[in-house]
């Protein structure tokens, strides 16, 4: 009999499975043996600039044709069991399951983190503080909607440290049991999700009432339960909710992204390619603020962020929320906010962590594998 075309490449990539099955035995053995070691020494066992190394020294060697985003999509999975077998990694997130947050913490951590969905911001800020997660994941700003007021106030009240970065598109759908746009009489989301789909909504389903919901998790939970209805929300709360897209991508501009911060109690040591985070406040006099912003010039450090916020103690004075190139432990870092510290009436350094791409973001709808979806 004529042997089919597929089967010699069938059998090649069977074995090659194999070997690659026991190559991840082998380096989960090795990783149970350093998690006894770290255990014995009272070291952390989630060690982000350690993970971050292991990803850029694979996409570094690369040669392709796996893309680089998909080496780093396989290894956070292999990170994530890691962790697991040595200890699993507790990760706070605003919840309920399959919002943004949910998915930005997945797209970091990987599936098999344990995940501790809180009831809100202040709730996770908590549980951290209290050690009773390892990490948090929390919005911070939005491309459209800018800083989330909530968190800068938090990260200016409480000690905790940011130790990484995400940035997830935020692409919503309309989702439903009902079986297509005519029939729905309700429509159940979160505020800033209706901001983000206002053109689509007049065109499309105007005068329909919208009741507003807590999280576009919780939006997708009452869209379940009221045939009527529909959700604004993402895919993976859609599904895990029984509702069918009813129509997708249905946010006004495309490109709509929110960048997540990693939190945890632990600084991360240098990568090379790091960001740092923090805050300030400067004296009600001319040129305060620019005499600070000089400090980092002066050092020829990249600002990508600036943003003020009201002081809520101290009314009509502000905070300023910067991000800066570099690692705290670099020398130039060091010199630029010694610097600043001086031309500051408070400084507070929140975290260097390794830096991820703005124009790169994680695209869950388009890369429904890597949610399971
Ligand atoms: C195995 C370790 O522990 C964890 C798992 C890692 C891995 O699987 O490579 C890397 C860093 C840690 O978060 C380690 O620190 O080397």
């Amino acid at each position: 009999m004529k042997e089919h075309p597929l089967s010699r490449y069938r059998q090649e990539i069977d074995e090659l499975d194999m070997r690659i099955l026991d190559l991840l035995n082998r380096r989960m053995r090795l990783v149970q043996e350093v998690g006894r070691i770290k255990a014995q020494l009272g070291l952390d066992t989630f060690d982000p600039g350690r993970e971050e190394a292991v990803c850029k020294r694979l996409v570094e060697n690369n040669s392709g044709p796996l893309s680089d985003a998909s080496v780093r999509a396989i290894y956070r999975e292999i990170l994530a069991a890691s962790r697991t077998l040595q200890q699993p990694l507790k990760v706070a997130f605003l919840g309920p399951h399959w919002t943004y947050s949910h998915l930005a913490a997945i797209s970091v951590f990987g599936h098999t983190a344990h995940y501790m969905p809180q009831a809100t911001l202040v709730d996770v800020f908590d549980i951290l503080g209290k050690k009773l997660a390892h990490v948090a994941v929390v919005p911070i700003e939005n491309s459209l909607e800018g800083g989330i007021g909530q968190t800068m106030d938090l990260l200016y009240e409480r000690t905790v440290r940011v130790v990484g970065e995400c940035y997830l598109e935020v692409a919503h759908c309309l989702c439903s049991t009902a079986p297509d746009v005519k029939a729905i009489r309700k429509i159940y989301a979160h505020p800033h999700a209706v901001g983000q789909c206002r053109r689509w909504l007049s065109e499309n389903l105007r005068g329909v009432e919208i009741f507003e919901c807590a999280s576009t998790a919780r939006a997708a939970q009452s869209a379940a339960a009221d045939p009527q209805s529909a959700a604004i929300c993402n895919t993976k709360a859609a599904e895990n909710h029984g509702l069918h897209i009813v129509a997708e991508r249905i946010e006004d501009h495309p490109g709509n992204t929110t960048r997540f911060i990693v939190l945890g109690l632990k600084d991360n040591a240098p990568t090379g390619d790091d960001k740092t985070s923090l805050l300030f406040a400067v004296a009600d006099k001319p040129g305060a603020l620019y005499k600070v912003l000089e400090s980092f010039t002066h050092y020829g450090l990249n600002m990508t962020r600036i943003e003020s916020r009201p002081n809520r103690v101290h009314p009509w004075q502000y905070l300023f929320f910067a991000d800066i190139a570099g690692h705290e432990q670099d020398e130039i870092v060091r010199a630029a906010l010694n610097e600043a510290s001086e031309r500051t009436t408070f400084l507070k350094v929140l975290g260097s962590y390794p830096r991820a791409n703005p124009l790169n973001p994680i695209r869950f709808d388009v890369e429904r594998a890597r949610f399971g979806g």
